[in-house]
């Protein structure tokens, strides 16, 4: 299924794997925890695949050598709080010289929409790549909102990972946003009247954190 530029979804088969482990009503809150770790780390492997690289020269025990290492790229992750939370350390695994900024949101139940409750960004944001995570893009309120948000502070290069999108999702923030790439593990059906995901995982923020 295409769904437009912009929009890159995971076939791997151990995040497949994984993400029918973390769909499992049955998998409870540690084992979704360390999976949304894993997958969040897998994904991290191929969302900084473009990454520019630069001849350095070291030494091995043995000789000189030239090598290549990441060139002087300013990396940033925004989880979106609080279920985001559950791949940031996935992420500083593989990239652990990246700053963290954090985006509070909650989707009010009765209206869907996005509410802020918390912000803290590094001081030089607008001069990094930024990788937006939370594991549900649903409406897309959310995900819209700390977009918009990020490019009023002068970011200029965004990517949004998550572990489920709904197609309703993709389509708002490409509405608003078609430079954001999208990379997600699964894309899903369609929403139910509540705004969830179908089938989804449920509430990604209290399978994380136990608090259903
Ligand atoms: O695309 P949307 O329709 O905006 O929905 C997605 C948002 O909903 C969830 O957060 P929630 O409001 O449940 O907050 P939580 O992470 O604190 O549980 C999820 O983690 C996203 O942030
Ligand atoms: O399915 C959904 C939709 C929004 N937020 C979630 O945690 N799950
Ligand atoms: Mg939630």
């Amino acid at each position: 299924m295409d769904y437009g530029k912009n929009v890159f979804v995971f076939d791997h088969p151990l995040i497949q794997h994984k993400l029918a482990l973390i769909r499992d009503e049955n998998t409870g809150a540690k084992e979704f925890r360390e999976l949304v770790e894993e997958v969040a780390m897998l994904m991290a492997y191929e969302v900084t695949r473009n990454l520019p690289l630069e001849e350095v020269q070291i030494k091995t025990p043995i000789g000189p050598a030239k090598a290549r290492m990441i060139s002087g790229k300013k990396l940033g992750i925004i989880p979106i709080l609080r279920a985001g939370l559950g791949m940031v350390n996935g992420m500083l695994k593989l990239i652990p010289a990246a700053k963290v900024g954090h985006i509070g949101l909650y989707r009010d139940p009765d209206t869907l929409t996005p509410v802020e409750y918390y912000c803290k960004l590094p001081a030089d944001v607008n001069e990094r790549e930024l990788i937006i995570l939370d594991p549900m893009l649903a409406t897309g309120g959310s995900a819209t909102m700390a977009v918009d948000f990020l490019k009023e502070k002068g970011v200029t290069s965004i990517k949004l990972m998550c572990l489920i999108a709904a197609p309703e999702g993709i389509a708002a923030v490409h509405k608003k946003h078609p430079d954001v790439e999208i990379y997600t593990a699964a894309v899903d059906e369609k929403l139910n009247s509540h705004g969830y995901i179908v089938p989804g995982l449920g509430d990604a923020g209290d399978r994380l954190f136990g608090t259903k």
